[in-house]
Order: C-alpha cells, then sequence, then structure tokens
C-alpha cells in the first residue's frame, strides 16, 4: 500500500515526488507559506518543474494545476472536467451535504443551476429591475459617506454589506434589517476565516476532528454553520406563511418543493441560497475596494475617470448602459479585475473520466485547479503586465476592447452565473462615489495595494477620506 500511494500513475504531470499518505502536501504548505499564498506557492512549483500541468497528490488525492491560455480554456470547456469534488471538507462547506450549485455535478447540478438563472432573471436579475436595487444601495452608499463626512471611512464598514443587500433582495424578497444585516456578514467572515485556518487538517486528515473538534476548528465551524442555516431556514419559514411580498428566489423554489419534483428539497433549497450569498458578497466587493484603492494611490487616473464621468454624465445617475460611453472607465474596472484577479486559482474540478491534457494522461477523479491569476500576468499574452494600464482595454479608435484572454467569471458551463449582477454592482457603484467625490489617503500614508490572497484576493484593511466634489 505504502508503495503504491508513492508511485505516480504512468505519463502524469511532473511535480514533487511523493511521500505515503501525506503525498507531497508539505511541499505544497512550505511553499504557499514562504510565496504567501497557496496561489503563488503553486505558481512558483509550476515554474520549478517548468510545466504547464503541475501534478501532486494532496493527502490521498491527485491534484493537479493547469497553467497557460490553451490548458486553462481546455479545462473549461470540456465536459470531462465539468465536475465537483467530493470530499469531507467540501461536504462541510456546504451544511453538511453534497447540495446546491457550486459543489455539485451531473444532473442534479446541470437542473438546479438552469433552474436557479432562469428563476433570478424572472425576478429581474440581469434587467432594469436589478439595476434599481443598485441604484438604491448606491444612493445608500453616498448617505452613508454623507452622514460620516470628514471621517476616514474603511470601504469594508459600506462595501459588502451593500452587496449582500442586492443578493438577499433576489434570494429572499426583502431589504435585511440592519442589524441582522451585520450578523451575517460577520459569520460570513468568521466562517471563512475558520475555513482558511481549518483547511489544511480537515483536508489532509478529516477523522482529526473526532480528537480535537476545537483544535481543528471543526466544532466553530460546526456552530457558525448552524447559525447561518436558521437565518435561512426563518426567511424560508416567512415564505412559507406568505409573509413576504412579491415574487423571488425562495417562492419559486417552494412552488417546485409543492409539486414534489424529486430534487427539490428544503436542503437543497438553503444551500443554493447559501451558494449565491457565499459565492458573490465577497467577491463583489472586493473588486470595488481594489478600484477604490487604485485611484486614491494614482490620482492621475482617478483625475481622467472623473472628467470623462463628468463629460459624458454629467450629474446624471449612471446606470450599466453608460459603460459603453464612458470608455476609460470601463477599461480601468477591466484592469482591476486583470490586475487583482479575485479568483486566482478557480476551481476546484474534478475530472469525470481518464483523459490527457497537454500531452500527460490524467486519471478519472483527479481534482483541477485553474490558474487564471497567472494567464491574466502572462508576458506572452500582456505587454509589460506588472504595469496598471487601463489603455490596454482601449483599441486605436479609442472604442473599448475586451480580451479573449481574461477569465476573471470562469468560461463554459461552469462561468460565474451571478457576472452580470456583479459587473453592474461595480459599475454604477464605483461611478456613482467617483461622481460626488474625490478619493483622498485619510492619514498622510499611501495604503499599500500588495493583495492578502486566500481562496479569493481581498486589498489590506485601509481607509478613505472621501471629499465633496464642488
Ligand atoms: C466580481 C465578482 C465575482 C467573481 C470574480 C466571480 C468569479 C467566479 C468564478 C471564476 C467562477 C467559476 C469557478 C469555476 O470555473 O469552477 C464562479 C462561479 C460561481 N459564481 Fe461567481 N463571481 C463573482 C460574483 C458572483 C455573484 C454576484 C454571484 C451570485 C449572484 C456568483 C455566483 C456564483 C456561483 C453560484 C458559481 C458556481 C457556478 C457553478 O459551479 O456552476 N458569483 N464565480
Amino acid at each position: 500500500y505504502m508503495l503504491k500511494s508513492i508511485v505516480k500513475p504512468k505519463k502524469f504531470p511532473p511535480g514533487p515526488s511523493w511521500y505515503p499518505f501525506f503525498g507531497c502536501s508539505n511541499v505544497v504548505q512550505n511553499m504557499s507559506k514562504k510565496y504567501g499564498s497557496q496561489w503563488k506557492g503553486l505558481s512558483m512549483l509550476a515554474k520549478e518543474y517548468s510545466t504547464q500541468v503541475l501534478g501532486l497528490k494532496l493527502g490521498r488525492d491527485l491534484v493537479i494545476v493547469v497553467y497557460g491560455d490553451s490548458n486553462i480554456r481546455h479545462v473549461f470547456t470540456e465536459t470531462e472536467f465539468e465536475g465537483r469534488p467530493d470530499n469531507f471538507f467540501l461536504r462541510l462547506r456546504c451544511l453538511g451535504k453534497r447540495a446546491g450549485i457550486t459543489f455539485t455535478d451531473g444532473p442534479v447540478w446541470r437542473e438546479h443551476r438552469q433552474f436557479t438563472v432562469k428563476h433570478l432573471r424572472n425576478v429581474g436579475f440581469g434587467k432594469t429591475l436589478m439595476e434599481k436595487e443598485i441604484q438604491n444601495e448606491m444612493n445608500s452608499i453616498l448617505g452613508y459617506i454623507e452622514r460620516n463626512n470628514n471621517k476616514p471611512i474603511n470601504p469594508k464598514n459600506v462595501l459588502p454589506s451593500a452587496v449582500m443587500n442586492v443578493l438577499w433582495k433576489y434570494v429572499a424578497g426583502e431589504t435585511i434589517r440592519e442589524d441582522r444585516l451585520k450578523t451575517m456578514l460577520d459569520l460570513f467572515n468568521a466562517r471563512s476565516k475558520a475555513f482558511s485556518m481549518a483547511g489544511s487538517w480537515l483536508m489532509l486528515i478529516p477523522w482529526c476532528r473526532f480528537f480535537f473538534p476545537n483544535l481543528s476548528g471543526y466544532s466553530l465551524i460546526n456552530k457558525l454553520n448552524q447559525q447561518i442555516s436558521d437565518i435561512i431556514e426563518e426567511a424560508i419559514k416567512k415564505h412559507k406563511c406568505n409573509a413576504v411580498e412579491g415574487n423571488d428566489f425562495i417562492y419559486s423554489f417552494l412552488e417546485e418543493i409543492n409539486k414534489n419534483k424529486q430534487t427539490y428539497t428544503e436542503e437543497q433549497l438553503k444551500t443554493i441560497c447559501l451558494d449565491l450569498l457565499i459565492a458573490g458578497s465577497q467577491t463583489t466587493s472586493n473588486v470595488l475596494e481594489f478600484a477604490l484603492l487604485t485611484v486614491l494611490r494614482n490620482q492621475v487616473i482617478q483625475q481622467k475617470i472623473y472628467d470623462e464621468i463628468i463629460h459624458v454624465l454629467g450629474n446624471k445617475e449612471p446606470c450599466w448602459t453608460d459603460s459603453s460611453r464612458l470608455t476609460y472607465t470601463s477599461a480601468f474596472l477591466l484592469e482591476v479585475q486583470r490586475y487583482y484577479t479575485i479568483v486566482p486559482l478557480a476551481g476546484p474540478r474534478r475530472v469525470l473520466d481518464d483523459t490527457m491534457i497537454d500531452g500527460y494522461l490524467i486519471p478519472k477523479e483527479t481534482t483541477v485547479l485553474i490558474s487564471v491569476g497567472d494567464l491574466h500576468f502572462d508576458p506572452e499574452i500582456w505587454d509589460n503586465p506588472r504595469a496598471f494600464q487601463p489603455e490596454r482595454f482601449i483599441d486605436e479608435r479609442g472604442i473599448l476592447k475586451n480580451s479573449n484572454h481574461m477569465y476573471p467569471f470562469g468560461l463554459g458551463r461552469r462561468r460565474c452565473p451571478g457576472d452580470s449582477l456583479a459587473k453592474s454592482f461595480i459599475f454604477i457603484t464605483f461611478v456613482g462615489i467617483l461622481q460626488k467625490y474625490k478619493v483622498d489617503c485619510s492619514n498622510g500614508i499611501l495604503p499599500t495595494d500588495e493583495p492578502t490572497i486566500g481562496l479569493i484576493s481581498a486589498p489590506k484593511p485601509y481607509t478613505i477620506d472621501f471629499v465633496l466634489r464642488k
């Protein structure tokens, strides 16, 4: 058994040697520590082995990390890479069961992803109705800034709650009470911290939870899961008594449950709600935080954006269709999404059948990670990739041009279903803030733009002085 566990499968991609029980987890952990994040650590390992497909074994699981445009496109678009891994740790993330959209695959995933996208659209997702909700939130943000006039503001105190409000409106049809909203955000933050701390132990040796429930972080995650579950359950109960006005995602799903459709259960409803809240909240607000941080650090860029907004919109409230006219601003936001790739390692995916990539044989059940972050800095694709240059997204005629090599929202059948909400939210809120306020340094020291990279990338905490434009 020991010998078998250290022998690599035939034509498996290159990578560090494997040891019994742990595979090469220790090498990955050391590299991650040395370079500050798992994404960077893996990227350095791939360079060490001069490979575009890195082969690893983490605990008992075969894992590959893919690099380069053609490999990444292949994984995003080919059906045999469409699965999601199934293990104790990922089930813990889904409140204990394999359910929801993000961590399921096969017919259940297909049906529920389709249902969710369709019904979110029915309640206004991706339409003018969504725009109205976002504009309302933008006005709340402006109200918050006005109320805290002359005080340094940490954007974390206001942006995540605005995104969460829009998401909750689609899922549960109402605006969340302020105290409830704060509790939810605190819960989500505590939960993602607990997952990153407990990650390696619970992933590698899940049974350690029986011996060290507290030390392994298991008890805390369970407690936080229960609290989040209670909040969503309460919303479902309210819908069952028709105590919420209008039409929303929970109502649409309860209708299917009432038709006794097999996979439509309350457990599944709860997990999809959680999926949408987790996948949508921090990602979207982090892009906005990076955008504000960049204009704070670069006043020339900020002035150019302001001039464009005033020239094109004047005092008109921004909406999504303005994005095609605000060329420089849109190019700036694309560059923010390239330069600070929010999900640098997309996935994980599970290989559904023995397959090949880049000449290597990948056995069924292998876990696949997709290094979008490295692609966004590939010097073969981007001119001077380390420089922040919104102009790279504007062509010679002054028209906005996107790139075929940008995957901030993934690609293919598992592409992010929330991209239209995220893009509108980021554009409308960013333009709305800059139209009214100059973003200034609050204590004379420029905050760093070095991100903290866990599962997603986030700026280090910083504060802003919002100065009202005359
Ligand atoms: C800037 C904001 C966002 C970024 C950068 C982002 C990024 C991504 C990426 C890269 C994936 C694909 C993962 C893969 O290929 O395996 C994904 C999936 C997903 N995203 Fe987003 N996302 C954002 C906002 C949102 C929002 C607002 C929502 C909800 C309304 C959302 C819901 C989801 C869900 C449910 C999935 C899983 C899809 C599936 O597995 O079929 N995301 N996201």
